[in-house]
């Protein structure tokens, strides 16, 4: 019988309740595939690869994962180098967000769907590993025909979950080859390798955001314990979980008889409900002590061994947990807007990282501004400007440097090494020079004009873009290659009209323009949110400039506005006051009111009294 008619028959006998020589976890996929899904064995379908823009937006909402896990993924990468394994990245819905693989075989991993963009939910790819695990939340392997359909039997996958510290499937990390022996139990060795870099990813995780909290660090035996423990556990001042690896998650369901694949019923409990730790004596678990006498035990009885890190500025005991830290130079560039609030804390998270950066935005949005804030938040060295608009392929040896016989011109490259090289505008970057810049990106190093050895400067890159950079990659003016290697994590500025900090903005530019605080009459407010700032920030500072030169007194009219002409798009308020439209949509909540103006109480004060609003109820 051909084989995959022989496959098609032994997955229908699987249906009908026939044992199968198979792990349990193929089997139990096969009959999902068959009953959840309504696959059907005989028909065959090719990979799946999602549309760019598609597969953009997955890439986004994954990105601060993808940071973290890309050094777990390439230290795993470089374990299995040169044995053809591809490493893929997915997110919960299977799609893969992050990618490594051979380029030499990179036609062959593209067809077969070991590639950026490929989706291996179940539903759409049947039984795979991707897939499988996300269904079960377990590390598995889907060895050749353990495959459904049978276009993807050549191929051997292993994966393992992601949890993120809520106890939440958030990834899928897979170890894949288009070919592999025969016996099954040949991955077993990729397998743990994956679980183990998945541990080790999301121990990264917890740490990096529990900076302000206690971690608890537990292993099974202490001689690995400070350097690689096995779970972490975050706590709050009161000594409750606020977060988990993974590990820790099964090793506190177990103690405490709970369910691990249920975070509610761990998150928020007491430590002391799985483990005998007393939270005033986490003192005693820290690095101060010899690893092998800092045991403890856990409510079931096993012997564990425990290194507490305490919080990096320890907070009051029973305080809420603290808000990540964002350094001054971020927080300075925004009001009390949630949409800036988001982007600065991913900046913030993003900024010590050597992961390239995509700040997108309309013009005068700022992009530039944020990426120097991000270099001075994060990296020495110095933040090198190259404004690709007006550049052409004769600037190359002023960006690469040129090398005459022996004699080394340096270029701009040279100047920027170690430090951030931010290329503004890159949108307008000359095909040329995008082949150019595509090593420097993917690889990190460049070839000077007439060199024939690559330099390696040891540059952070951020690159701005006007608008959508994909549209651009598909009208066929971007590399694509070039986009992805950029586009490690995104950063989207909004347009100013959409910014509730507008009137924080203007306050702190009229008043360093001025020199002291500029007052706004009653009706300047509404005046300025119905305008659509079609210049963003830029045209504000401008006004702001304009307006401090101009003024007589610390006090702006609606006289003293030029005209301004763009009605900002669906807001309709030209006639309303804005504070006194704020009033109302907050039923007179004099502080959300201030919150959602970017100013303080006082001032919303003195405007409703100025405006002759009384306080309402
Ligand atoms: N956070 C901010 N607070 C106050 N002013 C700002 C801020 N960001 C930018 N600006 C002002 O806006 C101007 C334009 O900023 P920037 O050059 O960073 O914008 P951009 O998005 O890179 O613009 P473009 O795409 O048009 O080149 C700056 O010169 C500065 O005056």
């Amino acid at each position: 019988m051909n084989a995959d008619l022989h496959h098609i028959r032994e997955i229908e006998a699987v249906s009908q309740g026939a044992r199968a020589a198979r792990d349990p976890v193929v089997v139990q996929s096969w009959l999902r595939c068959l009953e959840k899904h309504r696959l059907d064995p005989a028909t065959r379908a090719e990979a799946y690869i999602l549309p760019d823009a598609e597969l953009r937006q997955h890439r986004q909402r994954s990105e601060e994962l993808i940071a973290i896990a890309r050094s777990g993924i390439e230290n795993l990468y470089a374990l299995v180098a040169g044995q053809n394994y591809v490493l893929l990245l997915a997110d919960r819905t299977g799609v893969t967000v992050e990618y490594l693989g051979d380029e030499a075989q990179k036609s062959a991993l593209r067809r077969s769907g070991l590639y950026m963009g490929a989706e291996w939910s179940e539903a759409r790819a049947g039984t795979c590993a991707l897939g499988a695990c996300i269904e079960t939340g377990e590390p598995l392997i889907i060895h050749q025909d353990d495959h459904f359909d049978v276009t993807h039997g050549g191929l051997s996958c292993t994966a393992a979950p992601i949890y993120d510290s809520g106890g939440q499937l958030t990834a899928v990390l897979d170890i894949s080859l288009l070919s592999s022996p025969r016996p099954r139990a040949s991955q077993s060795l990729a397998l743990n390798l994956v679980r183990q870099s998945v541990r080790r990813i999301e121990m990264a995780h917890l740490m990096a955001e529990s900076r302000r909290e206690w971690v608890l660090r537990l292993s099974g035996s202490p001689d690995f314990l400070d350097v690689d423990p096995e779970a972490a556990i975050s706590l709050d001042g009161a000594g409750r979980v606020i977060g988990m690896t993974h590990g820790a998650a099964r090793l506190m369901a177990r103690a405490g008889g709970a369910d691990w694949r249920a975070p509610d019923q761990l998150i928020g409990r007491k430590l002391s409900d799985f483990l005998n730790v007393r939270l005033d004596r986490l003192d005693d678990l820290t690095r101060q002590r010899p690893a092998a006498e800092r045991f403890i035990e856990t409510r079931d009885g096993h012997r564990l061994f425990a290194h507490a890190i305490e919080p990096r500025r320890a907070l009051p005991r029973n305080t809420p947990a603290a808000v990540p830290h964002i350094p001054a130079v971020l927080r300075d560039l925004a009001g009390d807007d949630p949409a800036m609030a988001q982007v600065l804390r991913r900046a913030a998270a993003l900024a010590s990282r050597t992961l390239p950066l995509l700040i997108e935005g309309a013009t005068g949005t700022g992009k530039l501004t944020l990426a120097r804030a991000i270099h001075a938040a994060a990296r020495n060295g110095t933040a090198t400007v190259l404004h690709c608009a007006g550049l052409s392929d004769a600037d190359e040896p002023m960006i690469f440097g040129r090398i005459d016989g022996r004699r080394h011109t340096p270029g701009l490259l040279d100047r920027a090494a170690r430090g951030t090289l931010v290329l503004d505008k890159v949108e307008e970057l000359p095909l040329r020079l995008q082949a150019r810049l595509l090593q420097l990106a993917s690889e990190g190093s460049y070839l000077p004009v007439g060199g024939l050895r690559p330099i390696t400067p040891g540059l952070r890159l951020i690159a701005t873009a006007q608008g959508d950079l994909s549209r651009a990659v598909e009208a066929g003016q971007f590399r694509r290659d070039l986009y992805h290697s950029l586009a490690g994590a995104t950063l989207h500025l909004p347009a100013l009209h959409d910014r509730r900090d507008l009137f924080w903005l203007l306050d702190r530019m009229l008043a360093q323009a001025f020199g002291q605080l500029v007052l706004l009459a009653p009706e300047v407010p509404a005046r300025l949110a119905a305008y659509a700032w079609p210049g963003n920030l830029r045209e504000l500072a401008r006004l702001a400039e304009t307006l401090a030169a101009t003024l007589p007194q610390p006090r702006l009219e609606l006289a003293d506005l030029p005209l301004m002409t763009a009605p900002s798009p669906g807001s309709g308020k030209e006639s309303v006051s804005l504070l006194a439209q704020i009033l109302h949509e907050t039923g007179g909540n004099i502080s959300e009111c201030a919150r959602r103006m970017g100013v303080d109480r006082t001032t919303i004060h003195r405007r409703m009294r100025r405006m002759g609003l009384g306080k309402r109820r």
